[in-house]
């Protein structure tokens, strides 16, 4: 060890004081100055090869946070392999052996010449004296109040986010489809806007909701749900290859879109996404802010104009579980309502497990719409379309075409028979509004029994009846229901060249002639029709229904898992995703930990000093100018080849390129695992 000149080490701060807050050898005559710690700007001299003294001082106690130097892992640790004959590979070939790591199996290179402790030059001034080469005098300034440990996100002030766009200022802003009332958010929302009432929504994804108009300035919320900012830019994905371009591509070969899942598949599945979470500005007057135990309610059906008397639907999250629902509010309920009929509807129905039916999951009555309402909760699935909006009002349109006809009639008797075996029946709610298009191809499900008739109408105890001539008589009337549902979409299959309402028939408006004239559909399609909708004694049966097209419903099982088989596929190529997601998790966990300053592990004689030089190898990549790059390849490759723990080892360089460690994946990776499994116990 070289001696030091004690004249010009006193005036230097003991580098022990500044990194562990003492100095082990301060009375056993260590030269440097030891009595300056309240200082908040150091000069660290690091012309020695003091290497020692800094492990010796780490064994003693815990340094205060005040006195440590924030680590800079931009300083640190970057460093991008040189091209050959350059002058860092000169040296970093140059250099000898010299310690090696607890494991043993970490080799740590060291030039002769002292380097720079990078774990302790947290801002470095570069102010270098320039009459001494051989020493690196660097300037450090410690702020004097560690600001990131100080800080409380807890107190610290709420950000309220608020948009400057004039849209919200707009007088011909479209108001929402809701009675006029003012509440004490200063919200006024007005219902009468007939340009308004027939919103259009593709896809059924509600358009930014213009705010309505303000009362005072002083609201606190957001005006626009969702804002527009954070709305997808699905332009920013790999666009699809025009088919002149893919034709060129050899059967090994694969563009950019065929690596990720398909636009469409991705888009449809963000715009749910962004369904489902969607808020609105609730005020807790005109739409309550939580009822029951559910929360964040937000009205599905925008052509309600008598928002506050009829049937309204809000998709809500539970507080229970956290899962988004639908809440349908049955308004204006009869006071005199046996809260037994009630829970008896729900142990009724709540047993009916479907795949073609939407699950109903509560019942309960409320009073916070200001009457008395009944509120049933069902499964929500964002962005369903009614089959009537599906084919008829929604842009674009989807023709109907026999397979959906057959794919239809398959799965609503599927729904049927599951009904029906519990000994209930459908009613006349099995119509075109209430069948819901959820997903591909033609997945339906049917949203909604006669609640309503089972709660108002009937006797609770005729809901149960088993084998009464009633609900016999109710179940023979859903086969009907079915007829009429399957002939209003069949004879207005040509609707979808003009822009005419098209027009529902009921059941004794339907006769076998208009049966027999539809020329769109074919004979067997007709054959069932007229097995639904005959009139007569003879019963009418699942197992007959069924045997009228039985080879249908093998066509819609192969195409449904052709579709599950595609989808599957689609999902094996993102699956890669997660675990990358959770190793880059892992790293970040472990690195950069403000506790990790004072530790001698991560300094760079420390054991877990090649995490630092790994994550900077991988992220922080630069080129022979010290320009960063960004090579998404070589960041996947050492993530792969890390999590697969292999033995190819790899040499990380410190950035001043005096150190090396020569270290392979699989000891990165036991390395990390157990650094990362140190701070999770
Ligand atoms: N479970 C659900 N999940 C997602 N969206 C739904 C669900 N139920 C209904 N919707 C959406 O709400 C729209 C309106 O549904 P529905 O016709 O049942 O409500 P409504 O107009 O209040 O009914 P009613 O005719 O009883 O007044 C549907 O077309 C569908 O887009």
């Amino acid at each position: 060890m070289e001696k030091i000149n004690p004249d010009w080490a006193k005036d230097i701060s003991c580098r022990n004081i500044t990194i562990y807050g003492y100095c082990k050898k301060e009375k056993e005559g260590c030269p440097f100055k030891h009595n300056d710690n309240a200082t908040t700007t150091t000069t660290i001299t690091t012309a020695t090869n003091d290497v020692s003294s800094l492990l010796d001082a780490s064994e003693a106690a815990t340094p205060t946070m005040a006195s440590v130097p924030k680590f800079n892992a931009k300083v640190s640790a970057s460093f991008t392999p040189m091209t050959i004959g350059s002058d860092s590979l000169a040296t970093a070939s140059t250099t000898t052996s010299a310690t090696t790591s607890t494991g043993g199996s970490i080799t740590v290179a060291a030039t002769s010449a002292t380097t720079v402790n990078s774990m302790a030059s947290p801002v470095v001034d570069n102010t270098l004296p320039s009459n001494n080469n051989n020493s690196s005098n660097i300037s450090i300034s410690i702020p004097a109040t560690a600001s990131s440990s100080n800080y409380d996100p807890f107190n610290a002030p709420i950000f309220t986010p608020s948009s400057t766009s004039s849209i919200h200022t707009s007088t011909n802003a479209p108001s929402y489809p809701f009675p006029t009332m003012t509440n004490s958010g200063g919200i006024n929302i007005n219902v009468n806007d007939e340009n308004n009432s027939n919103m259009s929504m593709t896809n059924n994804v509600p358009p930014p909701m213009p705010p309505p108009p303000m009362e005072n300035n002083d609201l606190k919320y957001p005006r626009i749900y969702p804002p527009p900012h954070s709305l997808l830019q699905y332009h920013l994905y790999a666009p699809e290859q025009p088919p002149s371009l893919k034709s060129l591509l050899k059967p090994n070969e694969r563009s950019a879109d065929q690596l990720f899942i398909p636009n469409n598949i991705r888009e449809d599945l963000t715009k749910k996404n962004l369904s489902t979470l969607q808020i609105f500005p609730s005020s807790g007057k005109v739409i309550p802010s939580v009822v029951q135990d559910y929360f964040n309610l937000v009205p599905l059906n925008f052509n309600n104009n008598d928002f506050l008397n009829k049937t309204t639907l809000f998709k809500v999250f539970s507080n229970y579980d956290g899962k988004p629902y639908v809440l349908k509010r049955l308004p204006n309920i009869d006071k005199s309502m046996n809260p037994s009929k009630i829970s008896k509807i729900y142990q009724i129905w709540s047993k009916v497990n479907c795949t073609n039916l939407i699950k109903f999951r509560d019942i309960f009555q409320t009073t916070k719409f200001g009457d008395l309402s009944i509120c049933l909760i069902f499964d929500y699935y964002p962005n369903s379309l009614s089959l009537y909006d599906y084919h008829f009002v929604n842009f674009p349109k989807f023709p109907i075409t026999m397979n959906y006809l057959w794919t239809y009639l398959v799965q609503l008797t599927n729904v049927m028979n599951s009904i029906h075996s519990q000994n209930l029946n459908i009613g006349n709610t099995l119509n075109w509004t209430k069948v819901l298009i959820t997903g591909d191809p033609g997945r339906i499900k049917l949203s909604h029994c006669d609640f309503m008739d089972s709660l108002f109408n009937e006797d609770v105890d005729s809901v149960v009846s088993s084998g009464g001539s009633t609900k016999e008589r109710q179940q023979q009337l859903d086969y009907k229901h079915l007829g009429q549902l399957l002939f209003n979409l069949s004879i207005n299959t040509d609707n979808f060249n003009n822009n005419n309402t098209p027009r529902e028939y009921q059941i004794d408006e339907i006769t076998l002639q208009s049966i027999d004239d539809m020329k769109q559909i074919d004979d067997k399609f007709k054959d069932v029709l007229k097995y639904l909708l005959a009139d007569g004694d003879v019963k009418k049966s699942v197992h007959d229904l069924t045997s009228h097209f039985y080879d249908k419903m093998f066509m819609v099982l192969e195409s449904s898992q052709t579709y599950t088989e595609y989808i599957e596929s689609v999902l094996s190529r993102e699956l890669e995703n997660g675990r990358l997601f959770r190793l880059v998790n892992k790293l970040n966990c472990i690195f950069g930990r403000i506790e990790s300053r004072i530790d001698i592990n991560w300094s760079e004689s420390g054991t877990k000093f090649p995490i630092i030089l790994f994550y900077d190898y991988v992220f922080h990549q630069v080129d022979s100018n010290g320009k960063p790059i960004m090579d998404l390849t070589h960041v996947l490759r050492c993530l792969n080849k890390l999590d697969a723990g292999i033995q190819e080892k790899l040499m990380l360089v410190t950035p001043d390129e005096l150190n090396c460690i020569i270290i392979s994946y699989k000891e990165l990776k036991d390395l990390i695992d157990s650094t990362f499994r140190s701070i999770t116990q």
